[in-house]
C-alpha cells in the first residue's frame, strides 16, 4: 500500500496538540480529545504504544482508515502520521456524541426506530468494505461512532483488526460475544480463511444487543448454554418456542436475525439483507396472538451443509441472563476531575 500521509516526528505529543480529555482506552493505546495548538480545531487523537504495536501494523491501520474516509459510513482519518518517542498517533474527526455502546441501556436497548437507522447505515458501510475486499473483524457498539445522539449519522471506526478477504486468521487471545462460531472455534494449530460473513455475524449480534440490551450469549461456542439453546431452536423451529429474549422480536425480525446468525458461515445472508425487513415491525406486538406460529427454517442453499447439531436437549431452557455491562470509565474520570497523563 502506498503511503498517503504526511509524517510528523515530535518528542512529545503535547508539542503539537493540547490534550483535553481521554475519550477511550483500548488494549494497545488510548484515544484522546485534542486540539490543534495552531488552529484550535478539536479532533480525536488515537495513540498506540510503540512497544506494543509494530510500525507496519499501525501504518496498515492508518492507510486503511484514510482510504475508507472517502465513504460517509466511516470516520474521517486525516492523512497525517505523527510519532513520538513512545507513541504512534493518528488524528481523526471527532465523533461528538460518543459511541453506540454508551447509548445502549442495559436490559432495555434502544428504540426500534434508532436501531433501524443504525442498521441501514452499518449495513451500507459494511457492504462497502466487503466490496473493497475488506473484513472489519471488530464490529461492536464501541466501534460505532455517533455524530448525533439520535443516530441520524453514525460511522464505523477502529480498523486495527481489518484484513483483506482470504487472509489467514489465527485464534484470538480472548473471545467476545460478537465473534462468529468459526472464529471462536479456531484451535492453536489452525487458522481461518477470512470471509466477510464474520462481520455479518457480528452485525446480527449487534442488532440483538441494540434491540434488547442483552447479549444473546457470552460466546458462540459449544460450552455456552445460551448459544446451544439458540442452535437447538434453529433445528427445531416448528416445535419449540424461541429461547429467552428472542420472543421480544417480531417474526420478521427474528427471521432477519436468524439469517445473519447462521452458524454455518456459508449460509449467512449478506449484511444488506436487513433492508428487506426495514418496513416491518421488529419488536413483538404484545397485543396480538402468538406471533411465533408458522415459523419457517433458516434459508440455506441446498448445496450447503446442514447446521452442525449437537444433542442439546438437556440444555434447553435458560439458566443465565446476559445483560450488557456498560463501563463508563472515561465518564468516571471526568467526574473525578482526573487528569489524563500523556508524555
Ligand atoms: N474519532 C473518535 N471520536 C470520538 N471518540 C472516539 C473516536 N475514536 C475512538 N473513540 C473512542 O475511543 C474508544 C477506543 O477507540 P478504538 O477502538 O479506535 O481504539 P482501540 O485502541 O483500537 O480500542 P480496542 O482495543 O478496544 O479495539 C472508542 O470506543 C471510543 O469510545
Amino acid at each position: 500500500m502506498e503511503p498517503v500521509f504526511q509524517t510528523v516526528e515530535v518528542e512529545e505529543i503535547t508539542e503539537c496538540y493540547r490534550i483535553v480529555k481521554r475519550l477511550g482506552q483500548g488494549a494497545y493505546g488510548q484515544v484522546l480529545l485534542a486540539q490543534d495548538k495552531l488552529t484550535g480545531k478539536p479532533f480525536a487523537l488515537k495513540l498506540v504504544r510503540k512497544d506494543r504495536t509494530k510500525l507496519k501494523s499501525f501504518l496498515m491501520e492508518l492507510s486503511l482508515s484514510i482510504s475508507l474516509s472517502e465513504h460517509p459510513g466511516f470516520i474521517t482519518t486525516y492523512p497525517i502520521f505523527t510519532h513520538t518517542m513512545d507513541y504512534y498517533a493518528m488524528t481523526q474527526e471527532l465523533a461528538t456524541a460518543g459511541t453506540l455502546h454508551h447509548l445502549i441501556q442495559a436490559e432495555v436497548g434502544l428504540s426500534e426506530e434508532m436501531v433501524k437507522r443504525c442498521a441501514v447505515q452499518i449495513s451500507s458501510a459494511l457492504d462497502y468494505m466487503h466490496h473493497k475486499g475488506l473484513v472489519h473483524r471488530d464490529l461492536k457498539p464501541d466501534n460505532v461512532l455517533l455524530m448525533d445522539r439520535d443516530c441520524h449519522h453514525i460511522v464505523l471506526g477502529d480498523f486495527g483488526l481489518t484484513q483483506p478477504v482470504g487472509s489467514f486468521v489465527i485464534s484470538m487471545s480472548h473471545i467476545i460475544p460478537y465473534m462468529s462460531p468459526e472464529l471462536c472455534d479456531i484451535s492453536d494449530e489452525e487458522y481461518l480463511v477470512l470471509h466477510p460473513s464474520v462481520d455479518t455475524w457480528a452485525f446480527g449480534v449487534l442488532l440483538f444487543v441494540t434491540l434488547t440490551g442483552y447479549y444473546p450469549w457470552r460466546r458462540a461456542f459449544s460450552d455456552d448454554i445460551m448459544y446451544l439453546d439458540y442452535v437447538y431452536w434453529l433445528d427445531n423451529l416448528s416445535y419449540i418456542p424461541p429461547p429467552a429474549r428472542w420472543d421480544q422480536f417480531s417474526p420478521s425480525a427474528a427471521t432477519m436475525l436468524r439469517n445473519l446468525l447462521v452458524p454455518d458461515q456459508s449460509c449467512r445472508h449478506s449484511v444488506l439483507s436487513v433492508l428487506n425487513y426495514i418496513n416491518f415491525p421488529w419488536k413483538t406486538d404484545v397485543s396480538g396472538g402468538n406471533p411465533w406460529e408458522a415459523e419457517s427454517p433458516v434459508d440455506c442453499d441446498s448445496d450447503s451443509q446442514p447446521i452442525d447439531q449437537e444433542d442439546t436437549t438437556s440444555n434447553h431452557g435458560m439458566e443465565a441472563d446476559n445483560p450488557i455491562i456498560i463501563i463508563k470509565e472515561e465518564d468516571a474520570m471526568l467526574t473525578l476531575g482526573l487528569e489524563v497523563e500523556i508524555s
